[in-house]
């Protein structure tokens, strides 16, 4: 009865958020059980095993769990405690029928909720053999009647315990979305040039084939790859290599269409989609080489750097791999032939 939820993200913050939790559901669950004890002018060892169980219970557990070197596990075994306190009331109420089953109910959704695998089924043993040893203890008297005071004193329980388990579970629920959101954002990225990741990329020309498919249009890869890169690291280090591929994506943006759909394939090498006929794509392609050609970082006066760029048209019976098997092939052949400088691919590449 601690309703804490989604215990699987193991907050630091744990023994407090379920200790918040573990006062308000034992505090509820009191009701019920001190109605009907005090009908059935239960004795001593009932009412006293009731304060410990529902009052004295949820600091000790806090204590407990905050002391502990492993919180998760402590709050794990605090869970168990809480459906053998659950399962030990029924006999002392006399099989009461609703507080009995709303209390065992409540102790097994917590369980469920919590979102520790199999929680729920580890917690059954405990709670049958505690019921066990109450009944032992307390007798097996059963008086199933519940009447309208019992069932009045049940309904904290069943309606805030509700409410509660609901809200934690949305809270939860929403913060998952947003690390969700987030988490697609991140890998959607490539993180040094901002432009989009390899994978990103690849699905976004997959798309856009799919597009040009139903609507044919004019369309062009390029494949770009910086010409002895390795080289510039070795010579100038690899922050200003970093430095030189966030300028190229900067040149990407500054120089091409705005459609263009660009990426970082890896290492030094970046894919562009741009929608416009192999000529006029060779011509944005030179502009962009003769931009990296011009350009100096202000960090590193002696740097200098070219491309060779390989472009292929998309053909209508091709796929990505073959668009880009293609504009590849276009790009060894720039690289071959000197490097910086543009190549197309030849219609028999496809
Ligand atoms: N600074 C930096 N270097 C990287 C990064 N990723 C890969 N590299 C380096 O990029 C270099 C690529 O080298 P190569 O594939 O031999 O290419 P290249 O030197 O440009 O040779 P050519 O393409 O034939 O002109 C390797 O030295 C990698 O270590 C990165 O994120 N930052």
């Amino acid at each position: 009865m601690c309703f804490h939820v989604g215990m699987e993200f193991r907050p630091r913050s744990l023994p407090r958020l379920t200790y918040r939790f573990r006062m308000l559901g034992m505090g509820l669950a009191a009701l019920p059980v001190v109605v009907v004890l005090h009908d059935l002018q239960a004795g001593w060892l009932a009412w006293g095993w009731m304060i410990a169980g529902c009052f004295v219970w949820p600091h000790l557990a806090y204590w407990l769990s905050s002391r502990s070197r492993d919180s998760y596990r402590a709050e794990v075994r605090n869970f168990l405690v809480d459906s053998a306190i659950a399962g030990s009331f029924v006999p002392m109420m006399h099989f009461n029928l609703l507080p009995s089953a709303v209390l065992l109910t409540v102790a097994t959704a917590d369980k469920v909720n919590a979102g520790v695998p199999g929680l729920w089924r580890r917690a059954m043993p405990g709670m049958l053999l505690a019921l066990l040893v109450s009944g032992f203890l307390h007798g097996w008297a059963m008086d199933l009647t519940s009447r309208t005071l019992v069932v009045a004193a049940c309904l904290p329980l069943m309606t805030i315990h509700t409410l509660a388990v609901s809200a934690n579970l949305y809270r939860l629920m929403r913060r998952v979305q947003v690390q969700n959101r987030q988490l697609e954002a991140l890998t959607q990225r490539d993180e040094l040039t901002g432009l989009d990741s390899r994978g990103h990329w690849r699905n976004q020309a997959t798309s856009r084939i799919g597009q040009l498919r139903q609507k044919p249009a004019p369309a062009t890869l390029l494949l770009l790859d910086i010409d002895h890169f390795k080289t510039i690291n070795d010579r100038f280090g690899h922050a200003a290599g970093d430095d030189v591929l966030r300028a190229l994506a900067g040149l990407l943006r500054d120089c091409l269409p705005e459609d263009q759909v660009s990426g970082r394939l890896g290492g030094d090498e970046f894919g562009v989609l741009l929608a416009l006929p192999p000529d006029q794509a060779a011509h944005a392609a030179d502009a962009l080489r003769a931009a990296a050609q011009a350009l100096t970082l202000p960090a590193h006066p002696g740097l200098r750097f070219s491309l060779s760029i390989g472009l292929a048209a998309l053909q209508p019976e091709g796929d990505l791999r073959d668009w880009l098997e293609a504009a590849d092939r276009a790009l060894y052949r720039a690289k071959d032939s000197g490097r910086n400088r543009t190549a197309t691919a030849l219609a028999t590449m496809f």
